[in-house]
């Protein structure tokens, strides 16, 4: 969507794959959806250091509504979860020079069942102008998926005219069996295109798998502006090994992906907080040309996967080694085979940990080992960009 936000993925954290719909604050009153829970999560955010990589957006997901609209129609947040309404906790959350995003859905109601956007889009719109949002999630539950080619861009135009800018995020192709990725691209800046990502590994290998296989080649689509959007960062949950947290993370560079948390920043391991905010993979995933890596090959269940990113002629590039064998995939390929063309050379730099490999001429070979379920993630700068 052209309306200069988005010009990078989005980044930022969203309540739903950590705290999900606990709606429950009698009995859990630290965890329920509820504005001190997105309060807490601003804090964080700014207090921790996400903010100064680049995190920006607090994103409520669904179950934040009353059940029912106010006597003009208007959606009300839940009264007693959020007391303050949502405008406060915007104000709150701009105080922090952070955004916050909201959920709907167009449909009658959201997945979770509360109140629907599809007959209300232009007083939704309105609303959520008023309280000043700054991103909209809208998802597609309860809806005649048919309607959504309308709706969408309908939404769309209705966040247009209350004049506040608002970066839209669409569920629409998610939803759709053949998504038309242009029409999708004019009216939405980030659009989930496949299942919900849950705290497993499977979870994040499917995601990947589907990237990879790239269908109706969405991956053309991406640009600044407009972005598909895998799901979810689970990094610093339960279900990842730390080789696979930094799968996901520095896959997610690669897929040029929104970097959208979803994890407790009241309590985050050492290990999860140092790779959300590893600069060097950050800016894989924040490249000014926004280009969305592809898979290149597979072998034996080892996927090779690169991104163009600058200076002009650099790669992003990627082992993942989907084998669960309990061994290091050793790994040994010359340049060529991994498509890079300078004659010049290549300085080659591990990306997590930024060590230097050295330099490679595109027929020497490369060799290096993945981890199961683990990756291996480094940038190729062509010498000849030094001026050699
Ligand atoms: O309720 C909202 C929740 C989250 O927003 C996800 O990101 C959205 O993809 C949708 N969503 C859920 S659980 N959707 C859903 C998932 C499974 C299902 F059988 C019916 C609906």
């Amino acid at each position: 969507l052209n309306n200069g936000l988005a010009l990078t993925p989005p980044m930022g954290w969203l309540s739903w794959e950590r705290f999900r719909c606990n709606t429950d604050c009698e009995k859990d009153p630290d965890n329920c959806i509820s504005e001190k829970l997105f309060r807490q999560m601003a804090d964080h955010m700014e207090a921790d250091g996400y903010k100064d990589v680049g995190y920006e957006y607090i994103n409520i997901d669904d179950c934040w509504m009353a059940k029912e609209r106010d006597e003009k129609g208007r959606l009300q947040a839940d009264p007693k979860r959020f007391p303050n309404g949502i405008k406060k906790l915007a104000d709150y959350v701009h105080n922090k020079g952070l955004k916050l995003g909201i959920y709907e859905d167009f449909g009658t109601k959201t997945c979770g069942g509360y109140p629907g956007s599809e007959f209300f889009l232009n007083i939704d719109a309105q609303s959520f102008a008023e309280w000043e949002i700054d991103l909209l999630k809208l998802d597609g539950c309860n809806a005649d998926t048919s309607d959504m080619s309308t709706g969408y861009p309908l939404m769309g135009f209705f966040l247009n005219l209350t004049g506040r800018p608002f970066l839209y995020s669409c569920s629409w192709p998610a939803y759709v069996s053949k998504p038309n990725y242009t029409a999708i691209a004019k009216s939405c800046n980030i659009w989930r295109n496949y299942k919900d990502v849950q705290d497993s590994w499977d979870s994040v290998a499917g995601i990947i798998k589907f990237y990879g296989d790239n269908k109706q080649k969405f991956a053309d689509v991406a640009g600044p502006g407009h972005f598909n959007d895998p799901d979810m960062l689970i990094v610093g949950d339960f279900g990842l090994s730390e080789d696979q947290q930094r799968v996901q993370m520095g896959m997610w560079a690669i897929m040029t992906a929104p970097l959208i948390m979803s994890v407790d920043l009241r309590n985050v391991k050492p290990f999860a907080k140092e790779l959300l905010t590893n600069r060097r993979v950050i800016a894989v995933n924040q490249d000014p040309m926004g280009i969305q890596g592809k898979r290149i090959w597979q072998v034996e269940n080892v996927d090779y996967w690169m991104k163009e990113i600058q200076p002009t002629g650099s790669y992003a590039f990627a082992f993942v080694n989907f084998n669960t064998n309990g061994v290091p995939q050793k790994l040994n390929f010359t340049l060529k085979y991994l498509q890079f063309t300078d004659p010049a050379g290549y300085n080659i730099t591990e990306t997590f940990t930024g060590k230097f490999l050295g330099i490679y001429k595109i027929t020497a070979l490369f060799s290096t080992s993945v981890n199961p379920t683990g990756i291996f993630m480094a940038t190729a700068v062509p010498l000849s960009v030094y001026g050699r």
